[in-house]
């Protein structure tokens, strides 16, 4: 049998193919283990999908070679891999050496290599799996690896990982497939030697399987077996757990290593709700409204949503559920001056000038020249007329905008990221503790910087995408205590409330503020504060 049928693509196989509960323990014991698939490649675009289409607001900054540069050829010369594990081995030895982004790198390779659908699917697969679970699969191979990791060269570290992937975490691919082409791959790229290394290993562990269980990890600390068991560095399950607690930091780390799933935003203007996911149903997509955002729509079989007349024609925007709550929170009404100063690629531009009936202004701002682009290619998409995309550094703002100038100002500020683990695997492994606290100092200036130009009686929202508490509730209270003139604000729609409570996101001490989960929906995880300058 072939592996396409082995391993089918996300369209085909909806929940199929990923973990379906393990042969084998060694394997999470997570819902994503037992219910996880990845989007096909391609499937889902836009805003931080960790999918490898390309669409709208991600739309790639372009600049990443094809995976054939990556790894060790034989010849030397770089040319494009024949098989999907040939690309998934180039793209990993890619992202592991030279920091590149994992969708961007994917997405790349597969518009250059012109896979099947099937195999697109396997390469996707291997990819984001392998990078999701390197540490488990690192210290499960660590037992059959006798010189060490250190002493392998990186292609052939990251070709036993992406194999032992396959022998723990993918059922429907046989041992003996796994095997034999991880063994055809070292004997095209390396030597006889590594050839026979990579199948004793690879056999060896198949043979130990029945070992490879949670109970068998020895670890120093509760947070350390977290670590080892879902795959993620010491420091940060710390961390969680001290924020969170341990059963919490739990689910986190186990959240964060499931699939994600796509989802739309509705354009009012272009479709309801219903229209559109009689549109989406009729292209054979498994769309659902999304229990969480009035205008969003969850698509949990789905294909490759930028390639759809309904997204060319304005009708929806792909973005994350969780994203779609700012706009709403800021709740923009038709007529106002709005500030979004953080706004690449657009998502939340968009939604607020949705919101506000392409009637009043949404700057859009962004640090970056080149994002301008994207912010006017998703507007004039959207029919959108009241969107000005403009590019400055968001701490001087307030030399180009009058002091109290905007009723609403949103700060979707730039995060560690750790609530789109799921869709940015390699996040776990490049960011360090230094890096949030020197991102927290970026935010504290940003919002230091852009609350003046809040009109008294306007409102200024603050976002991320990460649990970080530093990046988060204390960013917001460290303010508070400096901006007497701002208070926090509860007043958000009761839809939204409802759901968080639902989810246990909030409760009755609800402040004006949120963070939102990625267990919570199975959306990203998101912080969310309403902040109302007092008139
Ligand atoms: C979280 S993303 C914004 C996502 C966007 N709001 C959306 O919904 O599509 C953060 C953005 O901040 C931008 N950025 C980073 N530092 C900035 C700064 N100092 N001033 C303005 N923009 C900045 C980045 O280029 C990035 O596009």
């Amino acid at each position: 049998m072939s592996e396409q049928k082995q391993v089918k693509p996300a369209q085909a196989a909806g929940k199929a193919g990923r973990p379906q509960q393990q042969k084998n323990s060694a394997a999470p014991s997570s819902k994503a283990a037992a219910q996880g698939r990845r989007p096909q490649a391609g499937g889902k675009s836009g805003n931080k999908s960790r999918s490898a289409g390309s669409a709208g607001g991600q739309a790639s900054s372009g600049s990443n070679r094809a995976a054939g540069q990556a790894g060790a050829h034989k010849s030397g010369s770089p040319r494009a891999p024949r098989t999907p594990r040939e690309l998934a081995l180039d793209i990993l030895v890619s992202v592991a050496g030279a920091g590149a982004y994992s969708n961007l790198k994917l997405n790349q390779a597969l518009q250059d290599a012109q896979l099947s659908r099937a195999d697109a699917g396997l390469a996707t697969e291997l990819v984001y799996g392998t990078i999701q679970y390197q540490r488990t699969l690192d210290y499960w191979l660590g037992r059959f690896v006798a010189k060490g990791f250190n002493k392998l060269q990186p292609w052939v570290h990251q070709l036993l990982r992406m194999s032992a992937y396959q022998l723990l975490y993918l059922d429907r691919i046989p041992v003996h497939a796994a095997v034999n082409e991880a063994v055809a791959i070292a004997k095209k790229r390396g030597h006889q030697g590594i050839s026979g290394m990579v199948n004793g290993v690879l056999r060896s562990m198949d043979r130990s399987r029945a070992e490879l269980e949670p109970s068998a990890i020895k670890a120093g600390s509760p947070a350390e077996k977290l670590a080892i068991l879902h795959s993620y560095p010491d420091w940060l399950v710390k961390r969680w757990v001290l924020a969170y607690g341990e059963q919490t930091a739990e689910a986190i780390c186990a959240a964060g290593n499931d699939s994600p799933h796509a989802s739309v935003r509705v354009n009012p203007a272009r479709a309801t709700r219903a229209e559109a996911i009689d549109q989406l149903a009729e292209l054979g997509l498994d769309a659902d409204v999304s229990p969480l955002a009035s205008a969003g729509i969850t698509i949990r079989r789905g294909g490759n949503l930028a390639d759809t007349a309904g997204f060319r024609e304005g009708l929806w925007t792909m973005q994350d559920e969780s994203s779609m709550l700012v706009a709403e929170v800021v709740a923009p009404a038709a007529g106002m001056q709005v500030l979004d100063c953080c706004a690449a690629p657009g998502g939340k531009t968009t939604h607020l000038a949705e919101l506000m009936g392409n009637k009043g202004k949404v700057w859009a701002n962004d640090l970056h020249p080149h994002k301008r682009q994207l912010i006017i290619d998703q507007s004039s998409r959207l029919g959108l007329t009241n969107v000005e995309a403009i590019t400055s550094d968001a701490a001087q703002l307030s030399e180009r905008f009058a002091s109290g100038s905007m009723d609403a100002v949103l700060l979707d500020a730039p995060c560690s990221g750790f609530g789109v683990i799921r869709r940015k695997p390699e996040i776990k492994w490049t960011k360090t503790a230094a890096d949030v606290a020197a991102i927290a100092d970026i935010q504290r200036e940003l919002l230091e910087a852009v609350s003046g130009l809040v009109k008294p009686g306007g409102v200024l929202v603050y976002s991320t995408c990460t649990i970080e508490r530093s990046e988060n509730e204390e960013q917001v209270e460290h303010f508070l205590q400096a901006h007497p003139e701002f208070e926090l604000d509860r007043n958000w729609p009761e839809s939204i409330l409802h759901a968080l409570q639902e989810a246990g996101a909030i409760d009755e001490g609800f402040k004006g503020y949120a963070q939102l989960l990625p267990q919570h929906y199975g959306s990203d995880g998101f912080f969310i504060a309403r902040l109302l300058r007092r008139a």
